[in-house]
């Protein structure tokens, strides 16, 4: 759970390569780092740039004269920073840097860089490397530093699958600006599984350890109850338990979109980079805020015993909520749905709605109220209306202000609080309606009744959620809500038999657990005692800090 110092070379390097090295590049280059020969990461971020990409400072010069690049480091902003695995483990690394031929400023390009010596890891001269220190956690990978001084590489690294330098220095341009982006949006289109998988072994601790505690009654002169049976606990764990399940059929998606687009980009179509941008944009950023919150939420239903260690909740917690920041700052990411919104009501209003995109068209078609005692169709309705509306005020408040005459940008950060609520909005619908689609597809008829309720679940808890905005012009009414508010209660109570079924489905082992409370025997005191006993502070009795500190204090006169 801490992370793991090769996770980066899998997660990104090796990635990186197959999207971005030629075939005859790897043919060199990819075996070895499979067979881990050579291990790698991914050196994007600088310390003084993270999000604006088009500001990175280290330069990768093309000298003709040699046919070679020459990576610099200008200032200390311009150090490479953060890079997991990079500190002390990998011995080559994917390098962005911004490419200069013949002066000209071509933009971030990949390099591939070996930075240690094969056989003894020295770092080699012209390069500077370290550990950037402890963080919150993930505390086992090194995240690193690099700078070059004037460090050469052959010009045949530079990472040529989509665009190249040829040795007199002309440049191939690729077939879309940001195809150089691509090992970013692979993880991004994994995050939602690997985001929901964080927020499962949370619930799953949770959960267990909620039908193991008993405090209080519900009805009088009974046994105290199981706190999961509190409407207060199932409504604080289980909508959480749906959004797990909901971002795992959120991501398998994405995941096979970017699978279909590596193929796509490979025979020269482009054309699902902008719509697979946009959507892993913003369900990174969804999907890891909720998470997070997921996560906390799960750590605080364990009352006090949640607080501690041995409830393995706060490291989860630690490494998940990492997900808002890397691949992309989430309000930067929000922003970048956002344009592709905006782009889609100026779309409508030149009356071009026919090229929207699938995920996209409903914008353009309004409807003025739903039924939802029908069913769950009738909510994709109103998660559409809702998105639609706030899309839309967004997009005509920066569109107000452009006419007015202010400045694209300017008007832009005027409205981007607005524009990252559509993002938000448009995201949970699209969250909600590939829960929906997997759902119906469930062919066990047992399996799919389970998943129904929680699906059902979550669209009441969804709505209620986005209520302000369901009620701001009139769509929905407050019966209507009341109506939500007690379908969301009876399906709290109707999964509580099968909330540990739903949580145990997921299989976590104990060792992937970690967590005195998660045990799978729920033996939880036997072994919180245990572990406490094990403390390095329960080694000796009595401290050294006794004799230093504490008796001549007490031993004072003052
Ligand atoms: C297999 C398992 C995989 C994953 C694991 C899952 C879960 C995790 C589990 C364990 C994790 C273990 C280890 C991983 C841990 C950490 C890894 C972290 C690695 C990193 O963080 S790497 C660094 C990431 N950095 C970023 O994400 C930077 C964010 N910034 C950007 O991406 C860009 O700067 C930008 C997109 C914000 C802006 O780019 P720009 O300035 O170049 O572009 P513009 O804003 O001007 O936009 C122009 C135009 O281009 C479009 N655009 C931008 N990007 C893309 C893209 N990628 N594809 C397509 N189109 C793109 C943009 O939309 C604009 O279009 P428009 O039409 O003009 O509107
Ligand atoms: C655990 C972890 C692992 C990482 N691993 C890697 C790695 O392997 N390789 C790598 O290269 N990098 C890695 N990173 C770096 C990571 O990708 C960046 O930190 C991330 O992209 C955010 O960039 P930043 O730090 O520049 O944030 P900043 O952009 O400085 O963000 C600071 C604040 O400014 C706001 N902001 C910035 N720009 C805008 C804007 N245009 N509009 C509105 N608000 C804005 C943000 O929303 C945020 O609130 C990792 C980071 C972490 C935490």
């Amino acid at each position: 759970m801490e992370g793991h110092p090769l996770a980066l070379h899998d997660v990104m390097f090796i990635p990186a390569l197959v999207a971005q090295a030629s075939d005859e590049q790897n043919k060199k280059w990819l075996r070895r780092a499979q067979r881990r020969e050579i291990v790698g990461c991914y050196a994007q971020t600088e310390l003084g740039h993270g999000s604006n990409l088009r500001k990175l400072e280290t330069t990768a010069t093309y000298d003709v004269s040699t046919q070679e690049f020459v990576l610099h480091t200008p200032q200390i902003t311009s150090l490479k920073w953060w890079p997991g695995g990079l500190g002390k483990s990998s011995n080559y690394a994917v390098v962005v840097a911004n490419m200069i031929v013949k002066e000209k400023h071509l933009g971030p390009h990949s390099f591939l860089v070996q930075l240690r010596d094969e056989i003894t890891h020295q770092s080699l001269k012209g390069i500077t490397v370290g550990d950037i220190g402890p963080k919150l956690s993930f505390n086992a990978i090194d995240n690193g530093f690099l700078g070059f001084d004037n460090y050469r590489i052959p010009r045949t690294n530079l990472l040529m699958r989509h665009s190249r330098v040829e040795p007199d220095g002309t440049y191939v341009k690729p077939p879309h600006a940001k195809i150089n982006y691509s090992a970013m949006v692979r993880v991004r289109s994994h995050m939602a599984t690997g985001q929901g998988n964080f927020l499962a072994q949370a619930l799953t601790i949770a959960v267990r350890y909620s039908t193991v505690r008993r405090q209080g009654f519900i009805e009088s002169g009974e046994q105290e109850v199981k706190v999961l049976d509190y409407q207060t606990q199932q409504h604080r764990l289980f909508p959480s338990i749906a959004k797990a399940y909901a971002f795992t059929f959120a991501g398998y998606e994405t995941i096979r979109l970017y699978e279909q687009l590596l193929k796509e980009v490979d025979t020269g179509n482009v054309s699902l980079m902008a719509d697979l941008h946009a959507l892993t944009s913003g369900l990174k950023s969804v999907v890891t805020h909720q998470t997070a919150q997921g996560i906390e939420q799960a750590r605080m239903a364990c009352g006090g015993h949640g607080y501690s260690q041995a409830s393995y909740i706060s490291e989860i917690f630690g490494v998940a909520v990492g997900g808002c920041t890397y691949e992309g700052e989430n309000m930067v990411m929000l922003l970048q749905l956002a344009r592709y919104l905006v782009k889609s009501v100026e779309q409508i209003k030149a009356g071009e709605s026919g090229k929207l995109g699938p995920l996209v068209a409903y914008l353009a078609v309004k409807v003025d109220g739903v039924d939802l005692e029908k069913g769950v169709e009738e909510y994709m309705k109103a998660f559409q209306h809702v998105s639609r509306l706030q899309t839309w005020k967004a997009s005509e408040k920066f569109l107000k202000l452009l006419k007015s005459g202010e400045k694209r940008e300017v008007a832009w950060n005027k409205s981007s609080v607005e524009l990252t609520r559509a993002s938000r909005l448009h995201t949970r619908l699209y969250i909600a309606e590939t829960f929906k689609r997997s759902v119906q597809e469930v062919a066990d008829p047992r399996l799919k009744e389970v998943l129904t309720d929680l699906l059902h679940l979550h669209v009441n808890y969804e709505l209620l959620d986005m209520a302000t905005y369901a009620l701001e012009d009139g769509f929905l009414s407050s019966s209507q809500l009341d109506y939500v508010r007690d379908q969301l209660y009876f399906y709290l109570a109707k999964i509580r038999p099968n909330a540990v079924s739903l949580v145990d489905s997921w299989e976590f082992s104990d060792m992937q657990l970690r967590s005195v409370l998660g045990r799978r025997d729920g033996n939880v005191y036997e072994n919180l005692v245990a572990w406490a006993k094990a403390s390095p502070l329960n080694k000796t009795d009595v401290l050294p800090s006794v004799e230093k500190y504490l008796k001549p204090m007490m031993n004072s006169k003052l």
